[in-house]
């Protein structure tokens, strides 16, 4: 580890009543990487996001992100530090317009004051032109522009996955946290979403953390990978040293680990 660490998790584990949902988690981020999560059912996948995102208190353990402890931040201020997510069920503003839907996550960010808001001030509304100017731009990247006047309810499953990812960046965060973003997509959106993650990683130099089951996926993109089974983490390393590991062959016993 080195001064590019942006998160880092020690020991991090959450107890639900009697449940020790996840325990003694150790996971670090660089600046840069793209890192996969993975592991079979109800391992602690999600909770693990919830408790990096602020959702969850830890009951045991630290976090950092960018220099900063988190532990205990509600979700608003971990995400005001730079931490985006999506969520494994699709959380859009379904009755807004996809524009729209870029456009609120984009005002989280706007540099116009709220007063030159509120006076109707020339800045605010060259502030409004900026931001929807950027947010169509965001919105082609995606492959969503030819949407924008859509309610983002009526778009393509594969496209409101799409749209979930376009409007966490639109939020520019450091370091974004994708749940399961391959769910639910075919072959070709999942091979498309494949290529998409690779390149916005490199155009907005971005950290992803990337929960996700479609092996493929994780294999082809991800710098190294944790494995969780049963809240513990079991491996982590190279694709590469994952596909081999006898423990994550076990925990997959009749899954795919190999592709
Ligand atoms: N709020 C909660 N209260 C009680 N138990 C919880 C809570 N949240 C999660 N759990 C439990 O923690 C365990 C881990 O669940 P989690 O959703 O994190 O698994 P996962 O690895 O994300 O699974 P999947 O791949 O199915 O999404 C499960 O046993 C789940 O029932």
């Amino acid at each position: 580890m080195t001064g590019n660490l942006l998160l880092n998790a020690e020991n991090v584990g959450i107890q639900f009543g009697g449940l020790k949902a996840v325990q003694k988690v150790n996971m670090y981020l660089n600046k840069g990487e793209l890192i996969g999560l993975i592991g079979p059912n109800g391992a602690g996948k999600t909770t693990t996001f919830n408790m990096l995102t602020g959702v969850y208190e830890p009951t045991e353990g630290e976090i950092s992100f960018d220099g900063k402890k988190i532990n205990g931040m509600q979700p608003y201020q971990v995400t005001k530090l730079g931490m985006s997510r999506t969520f494994q069920n699709i959380r859009l503003f379904k009755d807004m317009t996809v524009l729209d839907n870029v456009k609120v996550a984009n005002h989280q960010v706007a540099k116009h004051s709220i007063i030159s808001s509120i006076l109707r001030l020339p800045s605010h509304f060259k502030g409004e032109a900026e931001m929807e100017r950027q947010s169509i731009e965001f919105l082609k990247i995606f492959g969503l522009d030819v949407y924008k006047d859509e309610l983002a309810k009526n778009l393509p499953y594969g496209m409101q996955r799409r749209l979930e990812i376009a409007r966490a960046l639109a939020g520019k965060p450091k370091l974004l946290l994708l749940d399961e973003p391959a769910a639910g997509m075919n072959p070709q959106e999942t091979h498309d979403l494949m290529e998409l993650i690779a390149f916005i990683r490199k155009e907005f130099d971005l950290t992803i953390l990337l929960i996700e089951h479609d092996m493929h996926l994780v294999m082809g993109i991800c710098e190294r990978i944790y494995v969780l089974d049963h809240g513990q983490l079991i491996a982590d390393g190279t694709p590469e040293a994952i596909r081999n590991n006898p423990k994550v062959i076990e925990a997959y016993l009749g899954e795919e680990v190999s592709e």
